[in-house]
């Protein structure tokens, strides 16, 4: 650790690895709510707990986000965060709020009301007070990282970082504009969620794997800004206007869906460009890198991004393919395994490379923590197939037969059975993962000659 500011990160690790464990457990309980539909019925319904997963996922990969930012602009600028108590601060609102929305919605308190109340809609649901919550911590955080790189070194991976960081700060505005007119509304929404996951946050994890491939490779920061340029100009050329393939059928205009199939089809362009550039990099590389953990969360990273947001982003975004599929379990394959390889994967590959130089250790714990990405990759892969199966019969029988929705339901159960087999697996290479993290194996102390004392 060069920079004692640094350690700031390791607090904002630390939360975000425990909402993580709580995402991923929530995840399991509801895939289980999904075969057995009684389960906790009247202590968390389905609906509630749906939230704290999708909103767990959204609060630790923010965290996660905000302690990556505080390592790496240290290094990149070459000086100490501008101040080290508003990082705290700023973590400190974060829980708060967090807590805020967990006890609002498991206590069902403060219906209907404006400041207080619960919102509702998917992924924004945090009551009025959290959202300013958020907007309060996102303006300290800005300021804080602004100030240290405008005073500092000014490298291209710190200014894609801030760019990125400024517009996730700024698009999350939209989610304080709710119109009563429901296509309005959905307008807004993708606004924040998809210029988010397409948009903004794709800058953040150029940025983040282009820090970790000069650490881990050792190739010249010239070759990995050129890849970067590259894949920003894509990334915002492509998602901006890919905005339009959440319009096909929302009552915008029909021209939305030539718009939105044309220059979504473009988005698999910038997942494309980040896996080959990983790639690449440690083929150029001339570092062998003693942490090879953190190199293989980096690639797996890239090469799952690829498939989960790039293939089967791609599966069903052109408009003929998506008014069949619009809704469906395929939706939902693609959901889980473009977030957890972009940005759940970059989160991890950062966490494993910065905690051993955080706690002053060689890295520790490799073999364990390759056991987590195995097993949890393998188990969000999976998932990903059964959910396309299910999917795929869900489009064929509820609309081209024109069957009923639960009548389908019942007819794909056995995939939500296997679904719920590998949430097991993820759930447990989670687990292994954040031990292998936060438990480095003791040091190991020879024993010296054993003195006998004349006493004894
Ligand atoms: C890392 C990047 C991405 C993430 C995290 C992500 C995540 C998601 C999620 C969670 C949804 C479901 C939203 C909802 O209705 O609640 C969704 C929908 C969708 N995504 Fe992505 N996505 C990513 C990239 C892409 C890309 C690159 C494409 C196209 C090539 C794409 C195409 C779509 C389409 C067409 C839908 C709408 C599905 C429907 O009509 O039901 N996504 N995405
Ligand atoms: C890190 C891993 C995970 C990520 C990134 C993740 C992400 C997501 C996302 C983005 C959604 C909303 C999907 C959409 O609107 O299409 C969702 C819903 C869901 N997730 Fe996960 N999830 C993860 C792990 C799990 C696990 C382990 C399970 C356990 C079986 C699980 C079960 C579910 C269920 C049942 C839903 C609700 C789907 C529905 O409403 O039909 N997830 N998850
Ligand atoms: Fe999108």
């Amino acid at each position: 650790m060069k920079y004692q500011s640094q350690k700031i990160a390791l607090a904002y690790i630390h939360v975000a690895l425990a909402l993580f464990a709580v995402q991923v457990t929530m995840g399991l309980v509801i895939g289980f709510i999904y075969v057995q539909p009684n389960f906790l019925s009247e202590i968390l319904p389905f609906s509630i707990g749906r939230m704290l997963h999708t909103n767990s996922l959204i609060v630790w990969l923010l965290t996660g986000f905000f302690g990556a930012a505080y390592f790496l602009i240290p290094e990149e600028a070459e000086r100490e965060i501008h101040s080290v108590r508003a990082a705290y601060i700023q973590l400190a609102i974060l829980v708060i709020g967090t807590a805020g929305v967990v006890v609002t919605y498991l206590f069902n308190l403060f219906e209907g009301n404006f400041l207080l109340g619960r919102e509702g809609r998917e992924f924004l649901e945090q009551p009025r007070w959290v959202k300013l919550g958020i907007v309060v911590a996102a303006l300290i955080f800005l300021w804080n990282v602004t100030m240290t790189v405008a005073k500092g070194r000014k490298t291209v991976i710190s200014s894609i970082l801030l760019l990125g960081l400024w517009g996730l700060a700024l698009l999350f505005l939209f989610a304080f504009y709710n119109p009563v007119n429901l296509a309005l509304d959905k307008q807004y929404w993708w606004n924040v969620v998809h210029l988010w996951v397409e948009g903004v946050w794709e800058l953040i994890m150029a940025s983040i794997l282009g820090f970790l491939m000069l650490k881990l490779t050792g190739v010249d920061r010239e070759v990995v800004e050129k890849w970067l340029y590259v894949i920003v100009a894509t990334a915002l050329f492509s998602g901006i206007l890919g905005t339009g393939h959440h319009y096909f059928w929302i009552g915008m205009p029909a021209y939305w869906q030539w718009i939105g199939s044309i220059f979504s089809a473009f988005e698999v362009v910038p997942f494309f460009a980040m896996m080959a550039f990983a790639f690449v990099m440690v083929w150029k590389g001339r570092r062998d890198h003693p942490n090879k953990a953190a190199l293989l969360w980096s690639l797996g990273c890239a090469v799952l991004a690829f498939f989960g947001a790039g293939v089967w982003g791609f599966m069903h975004t052109l408009h003929g393919v998506n008014y069949y599929t619009h809704g469906t379990q395929v939706t939902a394959a693609h959901g889980h395994l473009a977030f957890y390889g972009a940005y759940v994967c970059l989160n991890l590959a950062l966490f494993t490379y910065a905690l051993p130089i955080l706690r002053k250790r060689d890295p520790y714990n490799q073999v364990l923590n390759m056991a987590g990405f195995w097993l949890m990759s393998s188990g969000m892969v999976f998932m990903t197939f059964v959910l396309t199966f299910a999917g795929t019969i869900q489009t064929h029988l509820q609309r081209v037969m024109g069957q009923y929705y639960m009548e389908v339901q019942d007819q794909i159960a056995l995939f939500y059975w296997m679904r719920l087999g590998a949430g097991v697996a993820v759930v447990l290479g989670a687990l292994l993962l954040i031990y292998a993290l936060l438990v480095p194996r003791r040091e190991v102390i020879e024993p010296g000659p054993v003195v006998k004392h004349a006493a004894e």
